[in-house]
């Protein structure tokens, strides 16, 4: 049941002054009014927070496991409504959300192995050497524990998978990070929803009930009041590149600065090969206008700009690409507000010199609309003109003619940095494209061959980071296992006796972990 409040630890609260969810497909408001959140509330989160901290970092590995396991059964157990509660407030269809849903609850039983594999924590000895000359060594025991209190911001386009329990969320709880969540304004029943169910899951597994709170409205200074209080130690971001740089600025203001793990803009670009072009532009440039108008293009990884060699090749890639634009039916996006900048920015595609619209997607009557746009310029306007590089959040792309593989890398080197970085090519391409990765591993936290970067693989291995401005810290990612990094730190035992020492770092070894001895695995 929605009923408009937010948890604070284990209490529902509810306040005076609301807001409205809108549905952006049918441009009503939906019921109930949510409370908004005040300054007090984010300090009351905060301080539960902090209390909770202690005794929630010192779980054991499996116990929290299984309470993220049990925060994906409460979300399942939601059943129908939170789909269609996601459905009505973001215009995503059905199967998306359902499938969106899969993936939170893959992701929260993902780290719960992770947490039992163990090797997260790094434990390492260095074991004494009492007659070492001319000094002794001490006994040396590392581990990595929580950092404290984390923040997180849900993002507008993945209701579920990146907000209140999306990625973020899921890596800092496994961390031992307690977490307070300002739920997305676009879609807050959804947010009350997977809300309730992590406060459930919280009281199922008897942890404190600061481990997770929730604040929700429309203004910033809500974000603001999270962000520089004292006892946050760490915030996640998925969202604009002004919102992700203002709260950096807020995080670095405070006395006691804090990492802000912001993923902001990219316009993830692909090269197409010479040879791939030739033998197969046709199922390129419908694979290209697939990726480019999924989900109404509300992807950090839609593909913004596309490259090859200009030539009748690419002209046929072109005339495809923009067949299959013009074919696209109009949909729906998250809010007013996004489909607003959306038009702004083709808008300003359309009246810059040297850039050609090739096509515009069907056009529609009904509310929140997005229609497709591909355009076409050459190397040479590209580079001259640094506005035509900025993401323009939705189904809009670019096609760059370069005139040679130097031109190619031209562009590459004057792009900013990028999630991802695609090459689509052929045997006979291996060699010509080799120059291309040096510079893309440069700027791209994921290169793929022969692939569409939309759709992330939620997995050991992936990197959904980069770069500024793909993010604010290019050390890490924010999907996969390797997420739950931000939110660790590593401490040093040196001589504790046994008895003092936390259980992972005991000589015997309590919760199983993996351990380095003197540099080599124990087993
Ligand atoms: N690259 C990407 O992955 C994405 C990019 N976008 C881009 O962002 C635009 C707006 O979309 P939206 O998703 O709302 O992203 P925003 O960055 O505007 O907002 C995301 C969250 O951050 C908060 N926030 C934003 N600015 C501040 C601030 N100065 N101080 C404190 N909190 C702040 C917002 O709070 P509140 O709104 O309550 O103030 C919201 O909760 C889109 O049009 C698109 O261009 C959007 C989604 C993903
Ligand atoms: O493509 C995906 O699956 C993830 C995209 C993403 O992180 C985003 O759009 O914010």
């Amino acid at each position: 049941m929605i009923d408009g409040s937010f948890p604070i630890g284990a209490r529902m609260v509810s306040r005076d002054q609301g807001f409205e969810a809108h549905n952006p497909t049918t441009g009503e408001t939906i019921e109930p009014r949510f409370s908004v959140s005040t300054t007090e509330d984010v300090a009351e989160a905060c301080a539960l927070a902090a209390k909770a901290f202690d005794t929630f970092r010192e779980t054991s590995p499996e116990d929290r496991a299984a309470f993220l396991e049990e925060v994906a059964s409460q979300i399942e157990a939601l059943g129908d409504e939170l789909v269609e509660r996601a459905m009505a407030e973001s215009g995503l269809p059905q199967a998306r959300l359902t499938g969106e849903r899969g993936r939170t609850c893959g992701q929260l039983r993902m780290f719960a192995a992770h947490l039992r594999r163990g090797d997260w924590m790094n434990v390492t000895f260095d074991t004494p050497l009492p007659d070492r000359q001319p000094l002794p060594r001490p006994d040396l025991r590392q581990r990595r524990i929580a950092v404290g209190p984390v923040a997180v911001f849900g993002a507008s386009n993945f209701p579920l998978a990146f907000s209140v329990a999306g990625g973020d969320t899921a890596s800092a709880l496994a961390a031992g990070c307690p977490v307070v969540v300002k739920g997305h304004p676009a879609h807050p029943g959804t947010t009350e929803l997977v809300a309730r169910a992590i406060q459930k899951a919280v009281a199922a597994k008897g942890l404190p009930e600061g481990v997770f709170s929730l604040v929700q409205g429309p203004a910033n200074e809500l974000g603001a009041a999270l962000v520089t209080d004292p006892r946050i130690k760490a915030v996640g971001f998925t969202g604009s590149r002004a919102g992700g740089l203002a709260l950096v600025a807020l995080a670095q203001a405070r006395p006691e600065p804090i990492p802000v793990y912001a993923e902001m803009s990219s316009i993830n670009p692909v090269v197409l090969m010479p040879a791939a072009l030739a033998a197969r532009g046709e199922a390129l440039a419908k694979g290209y206008a697939g990726s480019m108008t999924l989900g109404a293009g509300q992807f950090c990884t839609n593909p913004g700009i596309v490259i090859g060699i200009a030539g009748d090749d690419l002209d046929a890639f072109a005339r495809t690409a923009a067949e299959a634009v013009e074919a696209a039916q109009p949909q729906v996006m998250l809010t007013a507000a996004i489909q607003g900048a959306y038009d702004q920015g083709v808008d300003a595609l359309e009246g810059k010199n040297g850039v050609t619209l090739l096509a515009k997607g069907a056009e529609g009557t009904g509310c929140t609309l997005g229609r497709a746009a591909l355009f076409r310029t050459d190397a040479q306007t590209f580079l001259g003109d640094p506005e035509i590089s900025q993401e323009v959040f939705g189904a809009a792309s670019i096609l760059i003619a370069a005139k040679d593989m130097d031109e190619v890398i031209a562009l590459l080197e004057r792009l900013e940095g990028q999630l991802t970085a695609t090459i689509q090519l052929d045997d006979a391409d291996v060699e010509a494209a080799e120059p291309l990765l040096p510079v893309l591993e440069r700027k791209a936290g994921r290169i793929l061959a022969n692939g569409w970067p939309t759709g992330v693989e939620v997995s050991t291995a992936m990197v959904h980071g980069g770069p500024f401005p793909a993010t604010s810290d290019p050390r890490t990612t924010s999907v996969g296992t390797a997420a739950i990094e931000r939110f660790l730190r590593p401490v040093c035992y040196q001589d504790l006796p046994d008895g003092l020492l936390p259980k992972a770092v005991r000589s015997a070894n309590p919760f199983d972990l993996p351990r380095t001895i003197d540099g080599s695995p124990e087993n």
